[in-house]
């Protein structure tokens, strides 16, 4: 069977164990082969080949549901769906999606990106099926990583207390997040993943209990109960807690015997209520760069498989954003030991490894729990810490009444740094940053910055710091800055609440947010080509917004624009807005930012493009807008 030729996944059913490790090789040489030529997670999925397979074959996907946490390891899973033509285009534009999506394939039963979902979905689906008197098997496959989520205890919390609930829940148990995974449940789950599998142990006392005589042939239920009983004390505690939670324990099992795999799944499957497969996988296998390295691998922009190297960019690139917050925090946490800085599970991507390496007292890695790393930093905070949460604009959404209700309400000088802030690309609408201006906005007690570029962000950090009246958020965008010079130290910090003029025209008054302030002085310069003379004002805070300098502007000039790389609704561009109705300056404002939809998978570019935030389209906008010229008269 070649995969080419899979449409269904129910094509694995009748095929041997060598044409199934056929199978396995072919799709992790895809993978191999499609993530190395365009980019996306390496590590995650040539861990779950043999997973996937094995569980496919023992399921009917006509009538089953699989829910895979995240999504970031579910190559194999798209590849044996129906998608090994379209591979290719995996996480670009129109393309297929780097993680699960309903609309995208009748077997991505639910989507995700952000993990520790899996297992609520999975028990509500299955709950779903027993009151519809439906018969099919529902099952979770959740990371280890996943598993730190509070989520996913939750969920297990419920479920556990349904015996007659059946659901699967298979944990692939590879040791890592993006990083090594952290926590006392990991370690357990690492200790169990050296013990003899529980069933087998079990299996080889009930074969002992044959030869005693005393037990006897005939059943005897009184027999049963104590053999039970002595296997329950005799059998190590491997998997207790799990047992305790009110789930059948398997395993562990070796996550790339497809044997293995395949009996215990079948053996699973008979059990009844809640099951707990722990699947012991090597994130990257098959592939020894990745297996070697992985936290490196774990997702790869193009490279050579035979090198294992990034294939490298034409132009040389200014540091990306996270690189000089690392840096800059790191900097002034050597002199001010009561820095803190806070990750979820995410330390290489905001750079926080750079702070774990050189003042690891100074840095906490709290996995992915994103609700416990704000609350933890408010109880930092109460006892004269600077806590300094590093984390991504989407995954904050994770936390949102933490930020209220621990942090803002008590008022407790909780720094946020929200990295990947704005339009990420391939990520797509999971993980899109669009949403932290308006989530932030209306929440009493928090100030609110971005800076324009990455020597900005560098005196935006110290202030920051200094910031100790209360809560304040920093936003900055994924990727590299625009490559102004930058200081070693010295920083100066900035004046909360004030903006700045970078340009003075009549014509016009362009309010800029963040990464939007260089987009508009490029707007500013095709202007003038015009005869149009706009002033542009470089925000810096949405919160509390520069009235002074804002308002007598905008009455004086008499036309508005705002540009923010966020959503408009509750945006940027709405505070301006209220700012000028709540001081009866009625003056015609445009606003430029994200409107009321998604925005899906597709390079940063293209967004912007089809967004129409490029400074291009802007111009032209702004052109027809107020100044009644005809369309395409820009220059581009
Ligand atoms: C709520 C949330 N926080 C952080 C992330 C970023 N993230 C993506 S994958 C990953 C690690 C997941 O580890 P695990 O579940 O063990 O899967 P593995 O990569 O090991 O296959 C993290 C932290 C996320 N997707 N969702
Ligand atoms: C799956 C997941 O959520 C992360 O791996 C995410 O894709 C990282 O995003 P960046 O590439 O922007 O760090
Ligand atoms: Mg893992």
């Amino acid at each position: 069977m070649h995969i080419s030729d899979m449409t269904h996944p129910n094509q694995l059913h009748g095929l041997s164990l060598r044409q199934l490790e056929d199978v396995a090789r072919q799709i992790r040489e895809k993978h191999l082969q499609t993530v190395a030529a365009i980019g996306g997670h390496l590590g995650p999925g040539l861990g779950v080949v043999e997973l996937t397979v094995a569980l496919y074959q023992t399921l009917d996907l006509d009538r089953d549901k699989v829910i895979w946490d995240v999504g970031h390891q579910a190559y194999p899973h798209k590849i044996l769906t129906g998608r090994y033509h379209r591979f290719h285009t995996l996480r670009q534009k129109k393309g297929v999606a780097g993680y699960l999506k309903r609309c995208e394939s009748q077997f991505d039963h639910f989507g995700a990106g952000h993990a520790s979902t899996s297992i609520s979905a999975a028990l509500g689906m299955a709950l779903a099926r027993d009151s519809q008197g439906e018969d099919y098997k529902v099952v979770a496959i959740i990371g280890d990583g996943a598993l730190t989520g509070g989520m996913a205890l939750e969920a297990i919390n419920h479920a556990g207390h349904l015996p007659h609930t059946n659901l699967m829940v298979v944990l692939n148990d590879n040791e890592m997040s993006i990083s090594p995974n952290v926590g006392a449940i990991s370690r357990y789950l690492n200790k169990v993943r050296l013990s003899d599998p529980v069933q087998f142990l079990s299996d080889n006392l009930e074969e002992q209990f044959k030869h005693l005589p005393f037990f006897g042939e005939a059943f005897n239920p009184e027999m049963e109960r104590l053999k039970e009983g002595m296997k329950r004390l005799a059998v190590p505690k491997v998997g207790a807690v799990i047992e305790e939670l009110g789930f059948k324990y398997f395993g562990p099992i070796d996550g790339h015997n497809l044997q293995e795999l395949i009996a215990t799944f079948k053996q699973a499957h008979k059990a009844t209520g809640p099951v707990f497969v722990h699947v012991a996988t090597v994130k990257g296998k098959g592939y020894e760069l990745a297996e070697k390295d992985q936290v490196g691998y774990h997702a790869q922009s193009p490279f050579n498989l035979a090198t294992g190297k990034a294939i490298p960019s034409n132009t040389p690139k200014p540091p990306s954003y996270s690189k000089v917050f690392a840096h800059t925090l790191t900097t002034l946490a050597q002199n001010n030991p009561k820095i803190i800085g806070i990750t979820a599970a995410m330390a290489t991507g905001t750079g926080l490894d750079k702070l774990q390496a050189k003042l690891p007292k100074q840095y906490i890695d709290v996995g992915i729990a994103e609700q416990h790393g704000v609350t933890l930093a408010a109880g930092l905070a109460c006892e004269g810490m600077r806590p300094v949460v590093a984390i991504y604009s989407t995954f904050l959404q994770r936390a949102y009444d933490q930020v209220l209700h621990d942090v803002c309400i008590q008022n407790l000088p909780v720094f946020f740094c929200l990295d990947r802030a704005g339009i990420v690309g391939a990520d797509g609408p999971t993980h899109q940053g669009m949403y932290d201006i308006a989530y932030l906005r209306c929440i009493p007690n928090m100030a609110i910055m971005a800076p324009k570029d990455e020597a900005e962000l560098q005196r935006m950090i110290v202030t920051g710091i200094n910031h100790t009246d209360g809560p304040i958020a920093m936003r900055y965008p994924r990727g590299n800055g625009i490559g102004v010079p930058l200081m070693e130290e010295g920083w100066e910090p900035l004046p909360i609440g004030k903006g700045e003029i970078l340009r003075n025209g009549d014509d016009l008054l362009l309010v800029a947010y963040g990464s939007m302030v260089n987009t508009a002085l490029q707007v500013a310069e095709v202007l003038r080509e015009h005869s149009v003379e706009a002033t542009v004002i470089n925000a810096r805070f949405v919160k509390p917004l520069d009235t002074e300098l804002i308002l007598p502007l905008a009455q004086r000039i008499g036309k508005v624009v705002t540009l923010e790389e966020g959503c408009l609704m509750g945006g940027f561009g709405s505070a301006v807005a209220e700012a000028l109705m709540d001081n009866n300056v009625l003056v015609p404002l445009k606003r430029f930012g994200v409107g009321d939809h998604l925005v899906d998978h597709a390079t940063p570019n293209e967004s912007k493009s089809d967004l129409g935030l490029t400074s291009p389209q802007i111009t032209e906008q702004i052109l027809k807008t107020f100044f009644s010229v005809k369309q395409s008269s820009v220059v581009s």
